[in-house]
């Protein structure tokens, strides 16, 4: 998509199209210049001085009778430039210090951050203020002022997206190639700011039109015969109780004008989010629309509808050139109130199936699917605002890590009703009723005094029992628990799988449990998925799975499950071989090379998940026998 064409669907929101709409008016009055109403504004009739509205003169007239619609008008020119001139100074001198500091050494790059912090520190209109002073009076040094200003804030964005930029692992493959210096700055730095940039230049041209009208407000900045919207407010404030619209009249011009470069910037801001990118993407690109995602067609997509369908979901990173797909083809459904788990060893996509259902991938992951429906309702072509709603209020997901995912300086009354408040329509007081309620679901203790705590003064299993709490606040139909127990001690983990039970079993929200645990997950699930490098390679009840698994890899994960009754002489299995990512996958079944069934065939076929018995498995050699020895334990022969 072209650029044009972006910043084009961004105007298609409500804020974007009447900032837009505003902006281009004003721009063509500025465009058409002061010549039109000169006359008007400036010829002076002390007959008609300090009027009121009339045919004559629609806004009035000042204390020398000269038209105050007509003044308004002239001055927008001058007005925007001066804005524009000084933002202009400010992102000149800002951007490009900020964006090298960031990749100077160390050393300099905190002498840099300390310099702009001191200089962020001062009031922006002070420091205009003592420039002006210094320079004097005159719409130049009101721009230099106000430029000098507004330099600081570009410099402090600039320098933290160049050192973002500085500890990718980009910018580490282009120093070690031997790129440095301006072209590292040139081309790793600055295109990958200019974005954000844009988007702060236009927020910052409010602040500089705001700025200039002050200076000439205070008589600071352009000087009679010249007049600018600063200069009208003060020239009419003199006589604001005689003709009070010579007064407001500018005022209204710089605080709508602020506003539309706000709502513009805004707008931008919006549509340069990655979730825009990514509904961008799935819409416009022809390539996805047309592909077949899967990479095996033979698949059985899930039939049941329920709470959630996921048809041939495929997650990919990278570019377009060379994509990585650590996600390939994922299928499944789940039914109301069912409990299911999802398994496998790190890096087998677990998670990124589960915060592509959620919608969450991190930029620049993106998802497609043949079909994505949470509730029956197909995430991928809802429109944003629908989509908000219906994933807050119809999914939960609880990461891993309590205390990142929980705001560390809000109260839990706060974050625990945030979403209600926001997606339901309560009154706050039935809203803290309503948290006092969750908490004490999910079983914390004294929950109406708790709820007055912050995050940092409660337990670990506490926190990720707040997390379960705020994800149940609405009626969800979903909850995803990304491994929930893994940073808890035994006891805690017990007590959070009880919990996310009694949820289920009370308020009949169907659990989406992932883990690398198989014994947290078979405790605790209906049904078990077995993720292996992208795919689902085994789902089968849990009764199936602990009594018979199908696929060699999940005979391997129950054989290593240490168990009360096994004997403590024997060592504890493991599974021979390296865990293979996604992106090693050659030809093949991924499993092969840790395969003690392996047969020509997987080395050469990758095996399509297919109906077997009560579920499904991806394995040409499913339920054959195992060699002597490790038919009793699959996982010994490395052990
Ligand atoms: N932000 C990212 N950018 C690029 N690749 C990523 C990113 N996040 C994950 N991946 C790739 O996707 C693979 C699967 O990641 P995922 O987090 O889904 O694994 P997982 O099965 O949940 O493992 P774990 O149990 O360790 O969290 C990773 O091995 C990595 O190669």
């Amino acid at each position: 998509m072209t650029r044009l064409k972006r910043v084009t669907q961004v105007f298609r929101t409500p804020g974007g199209l009447v900032g837009g709409i505003v902006l281009l008016v004003i721009a063509a009055i500025a465009v058409v210049g002061p010549g039109p109403w000169h006359s008007a504004a400036t010829a002076i009739d002390p007959e008609v001085a300090r009027a009121g509205v009339s045919n004559d003169h629609l806004l009035g007239t000042d204390d020398l009778g000269r038209d105050v619609l007509a003044r308004i008008l002239a001055a927008t020119r001058l007005s925007l430039l001066l804005a524009l001139a000084a933002t202009g100074i400010g992102a000149v001198l800002g951007i490009p210090f900020g964006a090298a500091s960031g990749l100077f050494a160390p050393r300099w790059r905190r002498l840099a951050g300390r310099l702009i912090a001191v200089m962020l520190a001062f009031p922006a209109i002070l420091t205009a203020l003592i420039v002006c002073a210094i320079l004097g009076p005159g719409q130049g040094s009101a721009v230099l002022a106000v430029g000098l200003a507004v330099a600081p804030g570009f410099a402090r964005l600039s320098q933290t997206l160049g050192a973002t930029i500085a500890g990718s692992e980009y910018v580490a493959a282009a120093r070690v190639t031997g790129v440095g210096g301006w072209r590292l700055f040139r081309y790793y730095a600055l295109p990958n700011i200019a974005e954000p940039m844009i988007i702060a230049v236009m927020m910052v041209v409010s602040d500089a039109l705001l700025a200039t009208a002050a200076l000439g407000f205070l008589g600071l900045g352009v000087q009679s015969p010249s007049f600018d919207w600063g200069g009208l407010l003060g020239d009419g404030l003199r006589n604001i109780y005689i003709a009070p619209l010579a007064a407001i009249a500018p005022g209204v011009a710089v605080v709508l004008t602020g506003l539309a470069f706000n709502l513009v910037g805004d707008a931008l801001a919006g549509g340069s989010t990655p979730r825009h990118r990514l509904v961008r993407r799935r819409r416009h690109d022809p390539v996805q629309r047309h592909e077949d995602p899967a990479p095996t067609p033979t698949e059985p997509s899930p039939n049941a509808r329920g709470v959630l369908e996921v048809d041939r979901l495929l997650v990919e990173f990278g570019t377009a050139d060379s994509p990585h797909q650590p996600v390939r083809g994922v299928s499944f459904s789940m039914g109301a109130g069912e409990m299911v788990g999802i398994v496998g060893e790190s890096g087998s996509g677990k998670t990124l199936t589960a915060l592509a259902v959620a919608q969450l991938l991190p930029y620049p992951g993106r998802s497609r699917a043949r079909r994505l429906a949470l509730d029956g309702q197909e995430i991928q072509t809802v429109p944003a605002g629908r989509l908000r709603r219906l994933l807050g209020t119809r999914l939960a997901v609880v990461f891993q890590d309590p205390l990142s995912s929980l705001n560390p300086a809000l109260r839990l009354e706060r974050q625990l009703t945030e979403k209600i408040l926001a997606h339901h329509g309560m009154s706050r007081r039935v809203a803290t009723q309503l948290a006092v309620e969750r908490l004490g679901d999910v079983r914390i203790n004294a929950p109406s005094q708790r709820i007055r705590q912050l995050p940092h003064q409660l337990s670990g299993g506490m926190r990720q029992r707040v997390m379960i709490a705020m994800g149940i606040m609405g009626t969800p139909a979903l909850l995803i628990a990304d491994e929930p127990t893994t940073a808890l001690d035994v006891t805690v983990q017990a007590q959070i799988i009880d919990v996310l039970r009694e949820l289920n079993a009370v308020h009949g929200t169907a659990v989406l449990l992932i883990s690398h645990d198989l014994s947290v997950v078979t405790e605790l699930c209906d049904r078990v998925m077995v993720m292996y490098a992208g795919r689902i390679i085994e789902d089968m009840p849990r009764s199936v799975l602990i009594a018979k698994p199908a696929h060699p890899y999940t005979r391997a994960l129950m054989a290593s499950i240490p168990s009360l009754d096994m004997s403590q002489d024997r060592p504890l299995a493991v599974i021979p071989g390296q865990s293979v990512s996604a992106e090693q996958v050659q030809e093949g079944c991924p499993f092969a090379p840790r395969c003690l069934l392996v047969i020509d065939r997987c080395r050469q076929q990758e095996p399509p998940l297919v109906d077997h018995g009560a579920g499904r498995v991806a394995c040409w050699r499913a339920d054959a026998e195992l060699p002597d020895e490790s038919s009793r334990n699959p996982a010994s022969v490395q052990s």
